[in-house]
């Protein structure tokens, strides 16, 4: 099994050019953050910022607008119920994250199908946390033209996939997604866990070799997909971005294991992003 590694990670993040601007970096949409999940959905966008994101705009409950503002300028926002303004906002976008704090209410539901909805074909849809379990709970079908990523933990997957957590071999794994590549070819399984494993489109099975158990601490997926969305609006092509981005998020955090933290914080791992991917790009 391919390992995803420090020497991987460094052939994906690139110096940029320097006749560049924002427009070469990704546009991002992240989407969720409900009344009580705010912090969820800053953390995705404040990760998807500092891993080097273009543009980063934030579709969340409008009771996070101040809270947004004041810790991450640089992210526009709007309200995620807002379907007007998200039907000219969606087309405008390389990738979408849906899920981090979105909740699992009607009005939840509601936002969900209405972006799964909207997705284009040249479009990448990250789907984590409450996206993947208000899926599996209403068996909403999967948009058939974007590149899908899911980010499940076990138990979101085990929702997902029907498969039990004791049962998610490789093999059970990739028999569900053959099945549902017949639809979209174009599904990535991220398998969050001690050792991540990514399930690409072209069948391999990547393991990720760095990450600790600091890690095991509310955030740190949210914090994942912001890093996802960053990479693949960044790197070429998608698949392996995706995979330097599941990297970087845990090397960050056995970083700051080693240095002695016994809990690696998301607001900790997301303002080291900056310098750790600079250092990649410059070794
Ligand atoms: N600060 C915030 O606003 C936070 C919001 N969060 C959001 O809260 C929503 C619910 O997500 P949760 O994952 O907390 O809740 P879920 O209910 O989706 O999953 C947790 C349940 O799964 C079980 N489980 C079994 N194996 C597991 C594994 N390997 N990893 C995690 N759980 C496992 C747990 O025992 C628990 O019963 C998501 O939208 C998420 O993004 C969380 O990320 C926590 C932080
Ligand atoms: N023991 C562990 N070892 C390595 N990584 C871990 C460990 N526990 C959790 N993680 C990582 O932390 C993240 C947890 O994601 P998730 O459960 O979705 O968190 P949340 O929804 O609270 O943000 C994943 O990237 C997972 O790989
Ligand atoms: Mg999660």
């Amino acid at each position: 099994m391919p390992k995803i590694d420090l020497k991987f990670t460094k052939s994906v993040i690139t110096k940029r050019p320097e006749n560049s601007y924002k427009g070469n970096f990704g546009r991002i949409l992240v989407i969720g953050g409900n009344a009580n999940f705010g912090g969820a959905i800053i953390m995705s966008a404040s990760a998807a910022v500092y891993a080097g994101a273009g543009l980063v705009t934030t579709a969340t409950e409008p009771s996070n607008f101040t809270a947004l503002h004041s810790r991450l300028p640089e992210s526009m926002v709007v309200d995620y119920s807002d379907e007007t303004y998200l039907k000219e906002l969606i087309p405008t976008m390389n990738v979408l994250v849906i899920g981090p704090g979105l909740g699992t209410s009607a009005k939840s539901l509601q936002i969900l199908n209405f972006v799964l909805g909207q997705v284009s074909a040249e479009q990448s849809l990250i789907i984590d946390g409450s996206a993947i379990t208000l899926i599996a709970e209403h068996h909403l079908p999967f948009p058939t033209a974007p590149k899908l990523i899911f980010t499940p933990h076990q138990m979101e997957w085990q929702r997902l996939s029907q498969i039990a957590i004791a049962d998610q071999t490789d093999d059970q794994n990739q028999a569900v997604l053959a099945q549902w590549r017949q639809h979209n070819p174009n599904i990535t399984l991220v398998l969050k866990a001690h050792r991540t494993k990514v399930y690409l489109p072209d069948n391999s099975v990547w393991e990720n070799t760095a990450g600790n158990p600091g890690m095991a601490t509310g955030g740190s997926g949210d914090t994942l997909t912001g890093i996802l969305a960053a990479c693949v609006g960044q790197f070429q092509p998608a698949d392996k971005a995706v995979l330097a981005g599941v990297y970087i998020h845990s090397d960050i955090a056995d970083e700051l294991t080693d240095d002695g933290n016994y809990v690696t914080l998301p607001q900790e791992i997301i303002p080291l992003l900056p310098k750790f991917m600079g250092r990649l790009a410059s070794d």
